[in-house]
């Protein structure tokens, strides 16, 4: 093999014999590499731009989903993973760290004391218990995740005190009310995807019985990220068309076409028709607190049926977190929208807040 004698200048180099070159010419290779590599990298005084940062608190089904969608889009150049599952978070971080090459070279770490989220610039939460039995409803592990949050969130607000906090572990509503009073976090950094979900579900359900896809579809989901969410149908456009002109008294009592039937079984119980057969849902939540990450780094001014204290709103008097349109930018929500709803969207709206408050009232903290 004629590959030694092809190397360069092979006395010139320092630190190594010959004798060693010729028993192991790749060392010749590295110690050749590593001089030119540092040549070649000068530091220079220019700032180091680290990027946007971002936590994920929970690295259960949901948790890790968002981490895979906020890296395909690229929106994450710090990924940090929490979870009290230390080893768990850790193979999840190295298993993703695996196809950096298919992705921007993000850096991804795991953590389970909270020392590497610090000063993130916004924080997924996702710890906590999941949904179960038959009616699989969120306000029956009400008490237990707020136990856990009791005992993840001040050691993440204390790391990120400027961070905006995303709360996605259920009861949302509830969850985030507690959150914002435990940290004492203001209502417009610290807030849920809430019914941006609902509302996905709603545009999907409705773009099915047209048989359109869910993007030609507008329309709002308000209040509870539950049993209680209303459906603003008076918001609902389908190709820039109101279905309140096609279809006049849709959602009401005189609806032949029986529209709430569709919402009860799309929106309401959409959840519990996936997870009665998974054990959980992950894609669609995942897929919204993403959007929801994008709208915030892009300052983006879109309008989105999220989760905060709606106190002195649409005639709500009481600190209650329920979902309404609201404008999302750089430093999370400027903006709720007073929707001009029909008698029947308000008293459903005032009932979904009265439930919650009763929930709220019965929590102990
Ligand atoms: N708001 C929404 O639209 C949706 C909310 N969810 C909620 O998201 C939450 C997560 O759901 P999954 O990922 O399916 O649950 P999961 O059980 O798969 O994951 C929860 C994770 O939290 C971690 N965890 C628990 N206690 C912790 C603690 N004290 N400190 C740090 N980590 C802790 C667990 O180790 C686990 O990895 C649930 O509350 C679920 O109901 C789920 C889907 C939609
Ligand atoms: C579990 C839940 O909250 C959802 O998928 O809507």
């Amino acid at each position: 093999m004629c590959f030694r004698r092809k190397l360069p200048n092979v006395r010139a180099v320092k630190h190594i014999s010959y004798a060693t070159l010729q028993k192991h010419p790749l060392n010749y290779l590295k110690q050749r590499f590593q001089s030119n590599f540092n040549r070649l990298l000068k530091k220079t005084d220019a700032p180091n731009s680290s990027g946007t940062k971002i936590t994920v608190a929970g690295c259960g089904q949901v948790g890790i989903t968002i981490c895979s969608f906020l890296l395909m889009r690229n929106l994450a150049k710090q990924l940090v993973i929490y979870d009290v599952r230390h080893d768990w978070a850790q193979a999840e971080a190295l298993d993703l760290l695996h196809g950096s090459c298919f992705i921007n070279n993000p850096t991804i770490t795991a953590c389970n004391d909270g020392s590497k989220t610090k000063d993130s610039n916004i924080v997924i939460v996702t710890v906590g218990a999941r949904p179960s039995g038959k009616d699989r409803s969120r306000l029956a592990i009400v008490q237990k995740t707020a136990d856990i949050l009791k005992s993840v969130m001040p050691l993440l607000v204390k790391q990120s005190p400027n961070a905006v906090f995303l709360i996605i572990s259920n009861p949302a509503d509830i969850m985030t009310w507690y959150v914002q009073k435990m940290c004492k976090l203001d209502k417009f950094r610290c807030f849920t995807t809430g019914c941006h979900l609902d509302s996905a579900r709603f545009r999907y359900a409705i773009a099915q019985r047209m048989g359109l896809p869910s993007r030609s579809v507008e329309g709002y989901v308000i209040g509870e990220h539950g049993a209680s969410a209303v459906p603003v149908w008076s918001t609902v456009t389908v190709a820039g068309v109101p279905l309140m002109r096609v279809v006049p008294d849709i959602g009401g009592s005189e609806d032949k076409e029986n529209w709430t039937d569709l919402f009860n079984k799309g929106v309401t119980k959409g959840a519990a028709a996936v997870s009665s057969v998974k054990g959980y849902t992950n894609w669609a939540v995942a897929l919204a607190a993403v959007d929801v990450v994008s709208a915030i780094l892009n300052n983006s001014g879109r309008v989105m049926s999220l989760g905060t204290d709606v106190c002195g709103l649409n005639c709500i008097e009481d600190h209650v977190v329920l979902s309404l349109p609201c404008v999302v930018k750089s430093n999370g929500i400027t903006h709720i929208l007073q929707l001009p709803l029909t008698d029947t969207e308000q008293q459903q709206l005032l009932k979904s807040a009265n439930m919650l408050l009763e929930v709220q009232c019965g929590l102990k903290v």
